[in-house]
Formats: structure tokens, sequence, C-alpha cells
């Protein structure tokens, strides 16, 4: 459980996180937001790595297990080593160690990378033992920034199964491939003008149901807001939109169309 109270963060004048509180439980969320919104910086505040300008943050005295968005294993170690290395810095006990790496390495997939050279895994190899030392030591907290990035697809997919499968802790992990929290996440934390709002998925949804339509470019109207637009079959510009008119089928909505809906068509 962690519990953040007016939490400030500025990089000299600029403000980043802008008072914000948090009640988070055992439970896996989401967070979302552009590019340079501080997703990393609040989970970096969230694990005490920088200093904060203002609040608290409060959590169990448990272990944390953090994936930053660069991670690069030691390159010229062993990934067993590397595994068995953190695990000595997490203070794990030496008969559970194997155990422990074993079950991690496993879960990502690759346990048979186990004798390997870090630097001879891919990146999206690098990024899932990334994911697998997280888990070490099955912490109270987890913190994941952008696990998926870089990962093919069906790892992707298996992301979804390895997260859904750890209960008992408190779980963030940042993205902005919607997608990838699809099913996954209890609730979606947005990060938007410095604050925090919280939906969970379906409220998230609803802010877009019956009301995303496709319609041929040319007839767009001036309310209407775009999400997207492409060329179908027979080079037709088509526009992907959210009006509030009638404006014949609606489209099911997607969490891309409330993302994109939420962080650029809500003023
Ligand atoms: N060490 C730093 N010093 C000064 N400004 C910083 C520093 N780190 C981040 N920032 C700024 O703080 C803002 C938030 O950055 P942050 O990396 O937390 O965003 P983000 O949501 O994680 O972005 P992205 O999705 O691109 O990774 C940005 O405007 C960034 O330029």
């Amino acid at each position: 459980m962690i519990k953040v109270d007016g939490l400030l963060k500025k990089y000299g004048r600029k403000t980043v996180i802008d008072h914000i509180d948090l009640h988070l439980e055992n439970k896996t969320y989401a967070l979302l937001g552009p590019n340079g919104a501080g997703k990393t910086t609040l989970l970096r505040c969230i694990c005490g790595l920088i200093p904060i300008n203002g609040g608290t943050i409060k959590g169990d005295n448990g272990l944390i297990g953090y994936l930053p968005q660069h991670f690069g294993a030691f390159k010229e170690m062993i990934v067993y080593d590397f595994l068995d290395y953190l695990c000595f810095l997490k203070k794990i006990d030496k008969k559970e160690r194997e155990d422990e790496i074993n079950r991690v390495l496993e879960s990502v997939h690759l346990l048979d990378k186990s004798s390997d050279r870090c630097s001879t895994l891919s990146g999206g190899m690098i990024r899932r033992l990334g994911i697998a030392q997280s888990m070490l030591g099955n912490p109270d907290l987890i913190i994941l920034d952008e696990p998926t990035t870089g990962l093919d697809i069906e790892e992707r997919m298996h992301f979804k199964t390895i997260m859904s499968h750890s209960m008992n802790n408190t779980r963030i992990i940042s993205t902005h491939i919607v997608e990838d929290i699809e099913g996954l996440a209890d609730e979606i934390l947005l990060l938007k003008d410095h604050k925090i709002e919280v939906f969970n998925e379906d409220d998230f949804l609803k802010l877009t149901h019956n009301r995303v339509y496709e319609v041929p470019t040319s007839q767009v109207k001036e309310n209407d807001f775009i999400i997207s637009e492409y060329f179908n079959q027979n080079k037709q510009s088509i526009s992907r939109i959210i009006s509030d008119e009638d404006r014949g089928e609606p489209c099911e909505e997607t969490l891309s169309d409330s993302y994109i809906y939420y962080f650029k068509g809500i003023k």
C-alpha cells in the first residue's frame, strides 16, 4: 500500500507534479500520459530515487522491484550471475536464490538464456530480463516504467499473463501503448497538466461511448474532434471522429479513442 499526499516535484522552477494525492492498494495501476507528462518523474519519486519538493510518500517497508525506463544489464555478466548479484543486493536468502532466479527467468521465457552473457541478448530480451529482475523476491511494490517497449506481440501478450499472476502486491506500469493495459489494469492513472485523475477501464471507455464515428473526411464538421485519418481501400480519406451529433452507426470505442480524446479533446 502506498499513500501519496500533496506530492510536489519541480525541476528548478518547472513544476512537473503539482500536489497530487494517490492511495494505491494491492492492485495493478496503469500510468498513462503523453511524452513529458511526468510519468518517469512520478515513478522515481515513489521509488525514493529523487528528492521531492513537498508532500509525503508513505508505504510499507518492504521490497521494491523497479524497472527503469532505460534498463541496462551489466553487459559482461552472465544472465544468472547478474540476477544472483541483484538477489544479494535485495538480501534474498542464499538458499532461495537459485529457485527464485529460475522462477523469474521462466516467467519471462528466458530460462534457456540463463548461462548466456547479457551482451548477447536482443533488445527485447534485455527488456524481459529487466521485468524478471523487478520480480525477484516477490516485492510488495513493483514499478515498471514502459516495460513493453521493444517486445514483440507474443511477449507483449505474455506480459499481461505475468502481471495477472502477481496478486499480493501493488503494481504500477507506465506506458504509452494503451492496448498493453487493456483488460489488465484495475485502475488507470492519467497524468495531465501535472495532476492525476483515476478511472477504471469501463469508465474511461465511457468517455467516448456511442460517440465514435468514421465518416468521409469531407463530411467532418467544425465541432467534431478528429482522432485519426486514413485512406480506405478506395483511396477515400476517412476520419475517425468523436461527435455528439447522430452521424449514423457509431463504432465501438477503444482505449486509444478515449486516450486521445482525454489528452487532446477535453479542454
Ligand atoms: N533531470 C531533469 N532535469 C530537468 N528536467 C527534467 C529532468 N527529468 C525530466 N525533466 C522534465 O520533466 C518533464 C517530465 O519528464 P518525464 O521524463 O518524467 O516525463 P514522461 O512522462 O516519463 O515522458 P516520456 O513518456 O517521454 O518518457 C519533462 O518536461 C522533462 O523535460
